[in-house]
């Protein structure tokens, strides 16, 4: 696959925000560079769902590190100053940017695995997404009481998933700041079922 021609993003310090106009001018040219690298498969995995892949962004240098680079500057304009403790990345999807953004931001990195995939003592939480059930599971240790979270997945449909991780993080005593995806699917309308404020880079099949 051909890189992209975008600008690069790694030139910026990470870490700080820019001042509002030039976070939100860069913000703008990055998202048009990562919505036009999405494609769509009809009929996948289930007849009717027509399924977005990300992959494309990971396939090419510039856009991973744009995609970053955007999850960062959403993260340091909207959580009113406060910085996460912790990241919390969904499997598996959530994993190929828990860890980068958590990096990026000096936070720490938590996942949340299907149901049999964790060691030790684990809360369990069932939930239903788009095409299917399923569980989730966290580590009872995972989450100090009181630490400041944020939960990053790749797409929120109908929300059951990105739910079902809010309600186990509560239960293990965090404090959840905001949840944070790179394509909202708006027609499922899944952010009215979250607990704290949602933020999506891109939004489609409105
Ligand atoms: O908002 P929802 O309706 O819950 O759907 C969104 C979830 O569905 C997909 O995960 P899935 O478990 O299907 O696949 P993955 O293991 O590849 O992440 C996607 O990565 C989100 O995690
Ligand atoms: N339509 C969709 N495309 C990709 N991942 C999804 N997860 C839930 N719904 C999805
Ligand atoms: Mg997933």
């Amino acid at each position: 696959m051909s890189q992209s021609t975008l600008p690069d993003a790694s030139a910026q310090v990470s870490g700080h925000a820019a001042s509002d106009s030039t976070s939100s001018a860069e913000l703008a040219s990055l998202k048009v560079a990562l919505r036009s690298s999405l494609r769509q498969f009809p009929d996948f995995p289930t007849p009717g769902i027509l399924f977005e892949d990300i992959l494309p962004i990971f396939a090419d240098v510039k856009l991973h590190e744009a995609l970053i680079r955007s999850l960062e500057l959403h993260v340091l304009a909207n959580n009113g100053g406060q910085k996460p403790d912790v990241i919390v990345g969904l499997e598996a999807r959530g994993f190929l940017i828990g860890p980068s953004l958590a990096l990026r931001l000096g936070a720490s990195f938590v996942p949340v695995r299907k149901q049999g995939k964790l060691p030790g003592p684990c809360i369990t939480q069932g939930y239903e997404k788009e095409y299917g059930q399923d569980f989730f599971q966290m580590q009872s240790d995972a989450i100090k009481p009181g630490q400041k979270v944020i939960v990053v997945d790749d797409i929120i449909a109908t929300g059951g998933s990105a739910y079902a991780a809010g309600e186990m993080i509560q239960k293990l005593g965090g404090e959840l700041l905001s949840f944070l995806f790179i394509l909202e699917l708006e027609f499922l309308h899944g952010r009215d079922k979250l607990p704290a404020p949602t933020h999506t880079l891109l939004s489609g099949q409105a």
